[in-house]
């Protein structure tokens, strides 16, 4: 079940799915989640659970909760299904005969281009920006963005999240985009490339035409996503002149 990027973006259907549920779970990883949203509505206290109980363990808690007849609920920021790898949990349970509905919530990628102003019909791939590990860094961000460009299309680049649990901030993106350039010199992220940066979205934030060296400079926060444009149409251009 997805609750939206911040308050006051649970659904009907979120909140039904709440009040019946014998169990009430919750992740916080893959976008920041406002907990008393989802209290307002469980009949039990929310169980956090973490990346590894439901990468690794395969979200067994889930399915303890349901091998006893009860209902179970796994909330998450945003909708539930959009890069996360939480069709696994759909899938085990499935493949044991349970019966899973998904319930969508209004997913950072969708809000991300309503809010940049840009058209999802031009949207091509989308890929995360990573820290480096290990002092290697992922080329994914700029390859991706390299084949978009060439078809005309947006790259929205997702933003890593860090050990600790925090959200990597805009600057640290821009700064590893740039650090990619130099390591892959073939003109995609350049400092006066423009950009759109949409941070924080439902938690008082918003959306900023910029480019990256500005960007690099910002002291914006996470959670954010950045969104190279491809080729503009006349209206998303009017728009974006707004977001300046
Ligand atoms: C792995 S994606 C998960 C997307 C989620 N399943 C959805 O559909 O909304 C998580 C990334 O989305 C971005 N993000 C999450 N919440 C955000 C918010 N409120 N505002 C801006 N970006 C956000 C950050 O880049 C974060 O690392």
């Amino acid at each position: 079940m997805g609750v939206g990027p911040g308050p006051g973006y649970v659904t009907e259907a979120a909140a039904k799915a709440l009040a019946d549920a014998d169990c009430v779970f919750y992740e916080d990883y893959t976008g920041p989640l406002h907990l008393e949203s989802i209290r307002r509505y469980a009949k039990t206290e929310p169980i956090r659970l973490t990346r590894r109980d439901l990468e690794d363990e395969s979200g067994r808690a889930i399915l303890q909760c349901l091998e006893k007849g009860g209902r179970a609920v796994l909330a998450t920021a945003g909708d539930p299904m959009l890069a996360t790898a939480h069709a696994a949990v759909v899938a085990a349970a499935r493949r044991r005969g349970h019966r899973v509905e998904v319930v969508p919530g209004v997913s950072i990628i969708c809000a991300a281009m309503s809010a940049g102003c840009l058209s999802v019909y031009k949207l091509g791939g989308v890929a995360t920006v990573t820290y480096p590990r290990g002092g290697v860094y992922s080329r994914r961000p700029y390859e991706l963005a390299e084949q978009n460009i060439k078809r005309g299309m947006h790259t929205l680049l997702l933003l890593d999240v860090k050990e600790d649990g925090s959200f990597m901030p805009p600057r640290d993106a821009a700064a590893v985009l740039l650090a990619l350039e130099r390591l892959e010199g073939r003109g995609v992220f350049k400092p006066e490339t423009p950009v759109v940066l949409v941070h924080r979205l439902g938690w008082g934030g918003g959306a900023k035409y910029t480019n990256l060296a500005q960007i690099a400079a910002s002291d914006y926060e996470g959670p954010a996503v950045i969104i190279i444009p491809g080729v503009l149409g006349p209206v998303e251009e009017e728009c974006l002149q707004t977001l300046r």
